[in-house]
């Protein structure tokens, strides 16, 4: 078997959220005891909590939402590149950055923005990705990319441009991965958003799996 990295958050109680959003919740409906066979529980949450996928519904009222998104772009091949050196707080990912660390053809993108991943609480300041850098990697066929901070743009944009950006270029988008001990290199990533109608995002189970 080859080896899978679950590159994903923990859902709980206390997980960070956005700031202002909704916290996760999750409450037991039916205790099972002597009349009833079974647990069964309901969860209030945020459909950007957590590890996640946007849906173009997110950042354009006439985007197609969770359940219409085709699903090609979330499974496949993938390159993990480790960008934690050479970002600080508050920094833009350009074009630059990643000029020589992309391959000329690149399926899907995953890029390590923090040194270690903040599970304990929100980090305000996290590095974002510039339009540009978008722009580069739809040039190299990029269809995914994949990001550990919470947004591809910093946390107080109101023009979302990069976003915006990979909205033009076709791009899907992975928010919040856990990218700590994964070496860079490329695996299978897996990370299917919920067929929620009317949903802008959803959380995804996102795994890499060792490639032979
Ligand atoms: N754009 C962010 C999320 C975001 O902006 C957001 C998420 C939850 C609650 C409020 C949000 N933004 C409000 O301006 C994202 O890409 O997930
Ligand atoms: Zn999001
Ligand atoms: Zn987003």
């Amino acid at each position: 078997m080859n080896r899978i990295y679950d590159i994903s958050q923990t859902i709980r109680p206390g997980i960070p959220v956005w700031p202002g959003d909704a916290k996760f919740k999750l409450k037991r409906t039916w205790v099972i005891e002597e009349e009833c066979p079974v647990n069964v529980s309901k969860m209030k949450m945020s459909t950007h909590t957590g590890t996640h996928a946007d849906s173009r519904l997110h950042f354009d009222e006439e985007g197609i939402d969770c359940a219409e998104t085709p699903l090609d772009s979330y499974v496949g091949p993938a390159t993990l590149i480790d960008l934690s050196g050479d970002v600080v707080a508050n920094d833009l990912v350009d074009a630059a950055h990643l000029a020589n660390r992309l391959p000329d053809r690149v399926d899907r993108v995953l890029l390590k923005l923090f040194k270690a991943f903040p599970h304990e609480g929100w980090d305000p300041d996290f590095p974002a990705i510039s339009p540009a850098a978008i722009d580069l990697l739809a040039e190299r066929g990029c269809k995914l990319i994949g990001v550990d901070v919470p947004s591809l743009d910093p946390q107080d944009s109101k023009t979302l441009d990069a976003h915006f950006a990979v909205y033009r270029a076709g791009i899907a988008i992975l928010e919040g991965l856990v990218l700590d001990d994964v070496p860079e290199g490329d695996y299978e990533l897996i990370a299917l958003p919920l067929k929620i109608e009317g949903a802008d995002g959803s959380p995804v189970r996102a795994i890499l799996r060792e490639i032979p």
